[in-house]
Formats: C-alpha cells, sequence, structure tokens
C-alpha cells in the first residue's frame, strides 16, 4: 500500500498535525520524527484535561491489559496512560492492530494546544515508551506492507505540506537527493551535518550530530555556529528572560547555508524569522538556538519547511535523503 496525507501547520507553523483515523474517530496528530510513541486524547483522559480536544474512545479497540505509557519530552511536555490495539488510517495507509496509547494524563502545554489530539511518533520503535514490553510506530506496523519501505515528509511554511508513505514523488522536489546514513543507536533518525554558511558563500566548520525531527519546531544547533549567526544580526542578542536569541522584527535575518551529503541547502533568512515574543511585534525570536544540554543538534521544523526529505529504510542502515524543494 501507499498514502498522502496533509500537514496542517498551526501558528507561526509551531507544529503540523495530520488528520488520523484512529478506531472510528478522525484526530489531528503531530506526526513525530523525534518519539516512537502513538498518544491520543481519550474518553480516559480528564475533563478538566481534554476540553476541546477530540478524544478516541477505546471501547472501539482491544485493551492491552497491564500495559502503561508514560513520555517526557525535551521541553519538559509529557504525557501517560494506558494501551489499546485498534485500526489506524494515514492517507490511506491502514494498520489494523496499532498500538494506540490513550492519555490518562497530559501535561499544560498539550492541555492548552487545543488543535493537537496527541502525537504519532515516526522515530524507532526501540525509544518507545510502552511498559513492559515496547510496541510498533506505525510506521513499522504498516512498511512491510508499503509499497517501499520510505516515507517522506514535505513541510511548507504558513501552508499545507504532506507526509507519503511508500513512494517518492519526485514532482515535490527539484534536483537530486543526496542520502547520508543514519545511526539509529539513540533511536532518533541521527546523522552527521557537514559545514555551514551564514548569509552566503562557501560553506566550512562542522555542525556535527544532529536529528531530523519533525515534532521540533526550531533548530538547535552548537553555540559557536548560533553566535556566528546572530553575529551577523545588528540588533541580536541573548535574552535569559525568552530563553534564546531574539532581535528586532523589523530587522531582516540571513540565509543559513549548510551541507548534508555534499550538498548545500540554503535556510532563507525569512524562515529563520520564527515569531514575537509579545503581542507589541516590535521583538522577534529567532528559529535558530543554541543546542546546549541537548548532546546533539536538531534539525526542527524550521530547517525542514526548506527541503524535501526522505526517512529511508530500503537498506539495512537506513538513511536520509534531502532535496531542495
Ligand atoms: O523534545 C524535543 C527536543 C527539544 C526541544 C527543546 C529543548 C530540548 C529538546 N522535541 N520534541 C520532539 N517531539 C516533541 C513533542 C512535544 C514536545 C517537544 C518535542
Amino acid at each position: 500500500q501507499s498514502g498522502e496525507v496533509a500537514a496542517n501547520p498551526e501558528q507561526y507553523d509551531e507544529s503540523y498535525l495530520c488528520p488520523v483515523q484512529v478506531g472510528q474517530t478522525t484526530l489531528n496528530l503531530d506526526f513525530d520524527t523525534g518519539s516512537a510513541d502513538l498518544w491520543v486524547f481519550s474518553t480516559l483522559t480528564p475533563k478538566s484535561e481534554s476540553t476541546g480536544h477530540s478524544l478516541y474512545n477505546p471501547s472501539t479497540g482491544t485493551k492491552k491489559s497491564g500495559y502503561t505509557w508514560d513520555i517526557s519530552y525535551g521541553d519538559g511536555s509529557g504525557a501517560s496512560g494506558t494501551v489499546y490495539a485498534d485500526k489506524v488510517v494515514v492517507g490511506g495507509v491502514t494498520a489494523t492492530s496499532q498500538a494506540v496509547e490513550a492519555a490518562t494524563s497530559v501535561s499544560s502545554q498539550f492541555e492548552q494546544d487545543t488543535d493537537n489530539d496527541g502525537l504519532l511518533g515516526l522515530a524507532f520503535s526501540s525509544i518507545n515508551t510502552v511498559e513492559p514490553q515496547a510496541q510498533k510506530t506505525f510506521f513499522d506496523s504498516v512498511k512491510g506492507s508499503l509499497a517501499k519501505p520510505l516515507f517522506t515528509a514535505d513541510l511548507k511554511k504558513g501552508a499545507a505540506g504532506t507526509y507519503d508513505f511508500g513512494y517518492i514523488d519526485s514532482s515535490k522536489y527539484t534536483g537530486s537527493i543526496s542520502y547520508v546514513n543514519v545511526n539509529t543507536a539513540n533511536g532518533f533518525w541521527e546523522f552527521t551535518a557537514s559545514g555551514y554558511a551564514v548569509g552566503s558563500g562557501s560553506v566550512s566548520g562542522s555542525v556535527g550530530d544532529a536529528i531530523a525531527d519533525t515534532g521540533t519546531t526550531l533548530m538547535y544547533l552548537p553555540t559557536t555556529v548560533v553566535q556566528a549567526y546572530y553575529n551577523k544580526v545588528d540588533s541580536a542578542d541573548y535574552d535569559s528572560n525568552q530563553g534564546g536569541y531574539t532581535y528586532d522584527c523589523s530587522e531582516n535575518l540571513p540565509n543559513f547555508l549548510i551541507s548534508l551529503g555534499g550538498k548545500t541547502f540554503t535556510v532563507s533568512g525569512t524562515d529563520i524569522n520564527f515569531a514575537p515574543v509579545d503581542s507589541s511585534g516590535e521583538t522577534c525570536f529567532g528559529g535558530i538556538q543554541e543546542n546546549t544540554g541537548i548532546g546533539m543538534s536538531i534539525l526542527g521544523d524550521i530547517f525542514l519547511k526548506s527541503v524535501f526529505v526522505v526517512f529511508d529504510q530500503t537498506q539495512s542502515t537506513p538513511r536520509l535523503g534531502f532535496a531542495a524543494q
């Protein structure tokens, strides 16, 4: 089988939500290549936490007795609950007995984002949090039945993009796809990014160890790289209150160039301008921030909306393919 599903941006492209049939209900889920749990708001979630969300009703599923899950994300958000097996359909691609993790508790960040009805993890199943036995991601459940064991991400700035499962749509990118090998030891789509440049010119240095993470909004890079970037933004400075680099919203940001698999990709300065820090719209928060404390770089949505990405398991070593959009 193969299929295509829309990826609809929230305000400021903070995350992208895709319609997914879970049991007999369609929910809007955040497809997340940075985690491996498929969890949903449910009729088991306290009403005080689930108002405004679409809810999965586990009555259509088969309860996996004694199974629980509990996930925490790098930004401090999290959720936990119980586990059911049920039908999950994404763009026509069907997993007949997918582990669906029903939330019995969610953190305030999820409670408040009423567009988001849960997450669909697309990292490696080795980091799924279900106890006593890790469960397969949706992609792992359907991989063997896909025309090709791969999926692609085509996210866009302020517009609907797509995730495709089982095929590469050559109308969605330009030029050739350049591939890098993935190290799955940490359960992420992790690879080595090469040189970078600020503004224009030839790339140099090395960004290093990085993950392709659709579930992270921004780009988190080494301090040396981030300082080199904001040195080119006159009004920029590190604002500890905001927890990152800010600048005057009126200032034009330089492009950021990064070399992956031997090909240089350009993230436009307009894409790096993330959002105002408050309703005055005077000061803006940058889409490139420091990876301090994370342990690797994260190429999140700010980067991913500039490229077409292939998450490829056609070979014994998984690969990431990058092409210009
Ligand atoms: O957790 C992270 C990475 C991160 C972000 C900020 C600081 C440190 C680490 N992303 N992420 C991946 N999936 C997510 C789901 C919800 C929230 C964040 C999510």
